[in-house]
């Protein structure tokens, strides 16, 4: 398993699936990164861990269909055969859809497909979550489909809202889920009786 990402940010998930493959949990070969944010972490992280990155936005490809397909060209030059959305905050295009499909996660910090689609991104999400007054919440890794956070489910991690809680405090806990929930869901393609879309 050749592993890419896409990340708009931090790059959290893409970090800890990294250190999985660095300890031998994960088989994969980290392969390159894509971020549309030249200031993003992940990408100076990326840079550093010897994966191979690039810079693509709108800004330097305006037409979607071009972005599309400089994000496609770059990942099948980098010999990527599976990619994981890490806090990623642009839609993905049908180029990428098509090549990667069933091979293409993204993970979510909600329990979809409530607080899910779009708009509903980072603490968006959480600021939703404690709006409708949820008792729990949590994060769904899912298989990327055309339709915002609309694919099909591969895992869930649950959380309690907690009595009191803040924007600061429910994130805190739903990120601390995140990584090892989408090392499980990535583990089971690598090795696919481990797993199946629930
Ligand atoms: N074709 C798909 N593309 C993407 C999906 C998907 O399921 N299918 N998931 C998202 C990830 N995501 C939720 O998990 C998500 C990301 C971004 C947005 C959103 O509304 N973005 C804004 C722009 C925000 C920004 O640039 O900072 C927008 O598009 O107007 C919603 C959900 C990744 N792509
Ligand atoms: N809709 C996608 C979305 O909201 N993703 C969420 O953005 C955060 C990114 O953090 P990071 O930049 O530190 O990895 C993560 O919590 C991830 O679940």
């Amino acid at each position: 398993m050749n592993l890419a990402f896409l990340a708009s940010h931090g790059g959290s998930a893409a970090r800890q699936l990294v250190t999985a493959c660095q300890r031998g949990e994960l088989a994969a070969t980290p392969a390159a990164l894509v971020s549309n944010n030249s200031r993003s972490p992940a990408l100076a992280w990326a840079q550093a861990a010897g994966l191979q990155t690039a810079h693509l936005s709108s800004a330097r490809y305006p037409d979607p269909d071009e972005l599309d397909a400089a994000i496609l060209a770059f990942l099948v030059g980098a010999g990527a055969d599976t990619l994981v959305l890490s806090g990623y905050m642009r839609e993905i295009g049908p180029r990428v859809l098509t090549h990667f499909s069933g091979r293409l996660l993204n993970i979510h910090p909600s329990l979809l497909p409530r607080h899910g689609g779009r708009g509903m991104y980072g603490d968006r999400v959480h600021e939703s979550v404690l709006a409708a007054g949820d008792s729990e919440s949590g994060a769904t890794v899912h298989l990327v489909t055309a339709g915002i956070d609309e694919g099909p489910v591969l895992a869930q991690a649950r959380v309690p809202v907690q009595p009191g809680d803040t924007l600061d405090s429910l994130k805190a806990r739903v990120q601390a889920i995140e990584g090892d929930l989408m090392l499980r869901a990535v583990q089971g393609l690598a090795a696919p009786s481990a797993l199946s879309p629930t």
